[in-house]
């Protein structure tokens, strides 16, 4: 029996499943029994490296989303919309749906899951975190009997391979930018990448998975990797740091029976000892920790067309063996998803969390006194400032806290911005 699969896109992703698909030898023998039956993209006239079997290629997205014959629809086009639709107009027709795009999932996975369950079809998305990374049947399935804590990720491929290359190169970053773009790495329209957009998606589905509940993404605070200097790059090393963008989701209740999760993506000062630490180039790489397992890590290649296409085409097998079984009732209480309410997110000023901060101030003396006094009189302890050099008229001291509220460092950091002897504030990082 074979599987009829209707690709939409044949881009990186594409290309590198249509790849694994065109040559199953050596693979899962399941793999032969999916066969490539047509495959959309928005310009045929393109010339492409793939032998694909003739007349499968058309620019009817919709045609191959509502074909009779196909059985799963494989959506690889990225972006939101026609994304959306012809993911949806694909469950209304009965199919089942392999997607990789963390946007549409990550926006509307509610509005996608309920269709999916009324129909009776199944909707995977293991590309759409991790890429080549199995993270979602991680926590889809193979974690379930834990209670989990925490869920830290490095998980832009882009960004981690931009921070890298800046932090062991001294490398430029629209330089770097450009490689991760040709390289295939980088979303089509890179900004996602570089302000954390992506992070903020990819975060906010394994936060559902982690915790159970729907993520608002609205409620996910996001800040992209732009700001960040050579110079706070430089800094970091000193201090015993590297520069990492984390996407971080955390239970922070303080009772059993409340709920209170924390979710965040922002650039973050990680200690040289820490496992997220060694992470770099394109990979991706998520921590868990939950009960009874500890601390869980998963390490692999982020992005890019084989790594991508790996997790694509392992959905495509799931579904396929469910298939042919055809003993587990859909929806399947481990693959479908049961969630129904949306988890409660804490404000960023409830945080609680050490910073690195980089001032130029005027070089006066009382200046470091003043610093210190001003962030004493918010509760902000410091574990070390200093004076680390002279730029023409101006000093500049960087100043480690220890762990203190988001809110009272912010409001410290209104005060001293104020400060006559304050030039500008250079830059401020959360530490892990
Ligand atoms: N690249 C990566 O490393 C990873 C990507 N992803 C996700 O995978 C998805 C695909 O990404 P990627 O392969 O990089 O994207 P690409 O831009 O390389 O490819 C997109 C493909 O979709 C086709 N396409 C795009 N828009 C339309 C449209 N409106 N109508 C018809 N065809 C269309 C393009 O056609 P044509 O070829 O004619 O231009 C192309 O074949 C995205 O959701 C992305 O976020 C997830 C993990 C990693
Ligand atoms: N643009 C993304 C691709 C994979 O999701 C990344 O850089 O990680
Ligand atoms: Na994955």
């Amino acid at each position: 029996m074979a599987f009829k699969i209707g690709l939409l896109g044949l881009g990186t992703v594409g290309a590198g499943t249509a790849e694994i698909l065109l040559s199953p030898d050596g693979r899962h023998p399941l793999l032969q029994e999916l066969e490539i039956y047509r495959v959309g993209v928005r310009d045929i006239s393109r010339t492409r490296s793939l032998q694909l079997p003739e007349n499968v290629l058309t620019t009817d997205l919709e045609a191959i989303a509502t074909d009779p014959q196909v059985d799963i629809v494989v959506e690889l086009i990225g972006g939101l919309e026609p994304a959306r639709s012809l993911i949806l107009q694909a469950i209304a027709s009965g199919k089942h749906v392999v997607t990789a795009n963390k946007a549409v999932i990550s926006r509307y996975g509610q509005e996608i899951f309920e269709a999916a369950n009324e129909k009776g079809v199944y909707v995977m998305s293991e590309a759409a975190v991790g890429g080549g990374i199995p993270v979602i049947q991680t926590l889809k399935q193979s974690l379930g009997a834990n209670r989990i804590q925490t869920v830290i990720g490095i998980v832009n491929g882009t960004t981690n391979y931009i921070l890298t290359r800046m932090q062991t190169e001294g490398a430029d970053f629209a330089e770097v930018l450009a490689d991760a773009q040709q390289l295939g790495y980088a979303e089509a329209d890179p900004t996602a990448d570089v302000d954390g957009l992506d992070a903020a998606d990819k975060i906010a589905i394994l936060a559902s998975l982690a915790f159970g509940g729907r993520i608002n993404l609205k409620d996910v605070y996001c800040e992209g990797i732009r700001q960040v200097s050579a110079a706070d790059i430089d800094y970091a090393d000193k201090l015993g740091f590297v520069i990492k963008l984390l996407a971080i989701a955390q239970d922070i209740k303080s009772k059993p029976d409340t709920e209170m999760l924390s979710i965040r993506v922002h650039p973050t000062f990680v200690p040289k000892t820490h496992p997220l630490a060694s992470v770099n180039g394109v990979y991706n790489a998520i921590l868990v920790e939950g009960e009874p397992i500890g601390q869980l890590m998963l390490y692999g290649r982020g992005a890019g067309a084989g790594p991508t296409a790996s997790a694509v085409v392992s959905d495509m097998m799931n579904i396929a063996a469910i298939l042919k079984t055809e003993t587990v009732p859909i929806p399947h209480p481990l693959l479908s998803c049961t969630h129904q309410h949306y988890c409660k997110i804490a404000p960023m000023q409830e945080l609680v969390t050490r910073f690195y901060a980089r001032f130029l101030t005027l070089d006066h003396p009382g200046v470091i006194g003043k610093l210190g006094t001003c962030f004493g009189e918010h509760k902000v302890s410091l574990e070390s400032v200093v004076q680390t050099g002279i730029h023409g008229d101006l000093a500049e001291i960087v100043v480690v806290t220890h762990d203190v509220r988001e809110g009272n460092f912010q409001q410290a950091i209104d005060e001293i911005r104020a400060m006559e002897s304050i030039d500008s504030i250079a830059s401020i990082l959360r530490v892990l």
